[in-house]
């Protein structure tokens, strides 16, 4: 079955935010090296338009995690399913995001990797919404705020569909 799906924010301002952000990261940065954290799934396209943007040196990495199934996801607890392969001493690191949503995965997230002693820990995310929010979470950067609607897209998915949709949708029927 496949669902009905409305523009929230289309391929042109998507593209015009990210070269946005990621001149503005360039700019921050300037002098020192990048390295990016991607997380998996979701946060690959938007990593790789963000990286692409950015002109001081970048160095990725990639790590996935995930709740503990489908019904406890509102437990809040998050388990890592696939860890980094570099260690983060001494780097200025930057955790890259399509949403953040309760804040959970990323509140567990900074904490784990606030303890691998990096240089300075930032987190970039494509879309926020605030409106969600269980655990606070402090944002860098941040493309989009949007309201509380499931929107798929750039990376986003509805049951694994629509990552590779090149805008932002809301799903209209679910
Ligand atoms: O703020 P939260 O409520 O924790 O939600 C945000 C998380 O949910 C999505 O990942 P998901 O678990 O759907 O995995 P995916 O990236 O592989 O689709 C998204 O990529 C974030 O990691
Ligand atoms: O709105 C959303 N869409 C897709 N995945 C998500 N994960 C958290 N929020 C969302």
């Amino acid at each position: 079955m496949s669902e009905k799906i409305s523009v929230l924010i289309t391929e042109e301002e998507v593209e015009r935010r990210i070269k946005e952000i990621g001149a503005k990261i360039s700019r921050d940065y300037a002098g020192k090296e990048l390295h990016l954290i991607c997380v998996l799934k979701g946060g690959v396209f938007f990593t790789c338009e963000l990286a692409k943007r950015i002109t001081v040196p970048v160095s990725l990495d990639f790590m996935s995690v995930s709740s503990y199934g489908d019904d406890t996801k509102s437990s809040g607890v998050v388990r890592i399913v696939k860890d980094l392969d570099q260690p983060l001493e001494g780097k200025d690191v930057m955790i890259v995001e399509d949403i953040i949503d309760s804040g959970r995965t990323l509140s567990y997230l900074i904490k784990v990797l606030k303890g691998r002693n990096p240089d300075s820990l930032r987190l970039c995310t494509l879309l926020d919404k605030p409106d969600r929010r269980v655990k606070e979470v402090k944002v860098d950067y941040c493309c989009f705020e949007i309201p509380d609607e499931f929107v798929v897209g750039y990376g986003l998915d509805y049951a694994q569909k629509y990552r590779n949709l090149p805008f932002i949708g809301v799903v209209e029927s679910r």
